[in-house]
């Protein structure tokens, strides 16, 4: 295997985000959940989506297991590397984007490192450094509740730089549209000052295909699928891939009882939970019971097994804001967020041993509970069900035959779950 891309991404969804988007692109890709063991039969490809669940953990962990990402992928021949996070920038000023990128710019050697989480086909823009979420800024949009990286600054050269042991700088928007040589000397004035990474910034498709091109001669960037896109047509336009065609399907059909589960707290998965309750049954989790240890998890499965037969259901402990945030302030944030996750984990193996074969997660710390409770290494890519999510096929699970679909919080349709059901056959 002899990689034209390798990135490493620091949650499950967003990774399963950017395996759809360098599908669609051209690029033939597969997610690995982790490094893949050596006996894992991957497909030939020509980039590898290694999910680390890294966003929120303590920084010197996130860069260890992002290093042992960085040296496989080199490994299997990836000249550049793409550090592949939030769109909208989840982190905190503990971490952990700054220490990741500054750890890999050090091990490739790179002067200065295109840094930018732009995703228009998402809404998610950037323009004199600040980021955009559809027509507010970051500070102001519902990313400023996230239960684990609340955003409180919309502005990246300011948030990276509270990260990063280097300078941050900007490269404008009046850079990035003026040509990819304007962007090249304006990263050389930059570096030539000392400054190891720029907010870049783009507000449309073409802006990132700028970007890609100049990032694709680098060996290292840091974004989201708005800059996998850039580098994909740019190894497509240099000739350095052939354009392979995306997935039509997702391959044989699975079949099976179906079911959903909800973890994100985002604005689009209340809603899209609130759609579902008019066509499947929905089980709200009480997490004071979860962080109790109250059998939770046990309760949800003795009232999903016998609706199974019947069709989908829906279990998700996802709650408003300040539900959120009077749970967290009486058992704590990530003792509450670990243990809701956990419990997701517990029921998501209930339902597998129950006979589910189709299961679609929002939310990228609840995804990657699942995914690795149920000891799946790795993704085959299908059929987009919205931007940003496609139709998974796991390869190597325990449990044989598998489609998932791991909703980013922040995505999807008002149907989502019956959108993404109806596709995974
Ligand atoms: N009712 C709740 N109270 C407190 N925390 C909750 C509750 N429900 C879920 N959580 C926690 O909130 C966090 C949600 O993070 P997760 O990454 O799963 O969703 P997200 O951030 O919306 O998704 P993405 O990262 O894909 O955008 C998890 O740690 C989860 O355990
Ligand atoms: O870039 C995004 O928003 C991705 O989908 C993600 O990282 C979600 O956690």
């Amino acid at each position: 295997m002899t990689l034209a891309l390798g990135c490493i991404a620091d949650d499950y969804t967003g990774a399963s985000d950017l395996a759809n988007t360098l599908t669609r692109a051209g690029l033939r890709t597969v997610q690995t959940i982790g490094v893949p063991a050596d006996d894992l039969a991957l497909p030939e490809v020509d980039a590898v989506v290694v999910s680390l669940k890294s966003r929120s953990i303590e920084a010197g962990l996130a860069v260890s297991r992002s290093r042992a990402a960085e040296t496989w992928l080199r490994g299997r021949g990836a000249r550049h590397v793409l550090f592949k996070i939030c769109s909208t920038f989840d982190s905190t000023d503990a971490g952990n984007i700054g220490p990741v990128m500054d750890t890999l710019r050090a091990d490739c050697g790179e002067a200065i490192v295109l840094v930018t989480p732009a995703f228009p086909e998402t809404g998610r823009t950037v323009y004199q450094g600040n980021l955009f979420v559809g027509a507010v800024p970051l500070n102001e949009s519902p990313l400023k509740d996230h239960p684990l990286n609340p955003m409180h600054d919309s502005n990246l050269v300011r948030v990276l730089a509270r990260q990063s042991k280097t300078q941050v700088g900007l490269v404008d928007l009046a850079t990035v549209t003026r040509s990819a040589d304007a962007v090249r000397a304006r990263l050389a004035e930059l570096a030539g000052k000392g400054i190891g990474a720029a907010i870049t910034d783009a507000v449309f498709d073409r802006d990132l295909e700028t970007i890609g091109l100049v990032a694709a001669e680098h060996r290292l960037s840091v974004g989201a699928s708005g800059i996998g896109l850039g580098l994909a047509r740019a190894l497509v336009s240099t000739g350095k891939v052939k354009a392979a065609s995306a997935s039509s399907g997702t391959g044989a059909a699975v079949g099976g009882p179906s079911a959903c589960l909800a973890g994100s707290c985002s604005q689009a998965t209340l809603q899209q939970i609130a759609n579902a309750e008019r066509v499947m049954p929905v089980l709200h989790l009480d997490p004071e019971q979860i962080v109790a240890g109250g059998g939770e998890a046990q309760r949800a499965l003795a009232w999903a097994r016998p609706r199974l037969a019947d069709g989908p259901v829906l279990v998700a402990s996802s709650a408003t804001p300040e539900a959120v945030a009077a749970v967290q302030s009486r058992h704590g944030r990530d003792a509450a967020g670990h243990a809701i996750e956990q419990a997701m984990a517990d029921i998501a193996e209930g339902l597998v041993q129950a006979g589910v074969r189709r299961l679609v997660v929002a939310g990228g710390e609840t995804s990657g509970a699942v995914v690795d409770r149920l000891k799946i290494p790795g993704f085959l890519v299908g059929v987009e069900i919205a931007a940003g999510v496609p139709v998974l096929r796991a390869v190597g699970a325990e449990a044989g035959e598998m489609l998932l679909a791991l909703k980013s919080g922040n995505f999807g349709g008002p149907a989502f779950f019956s959108d993404a059901l109806g596709l995974m056959r």
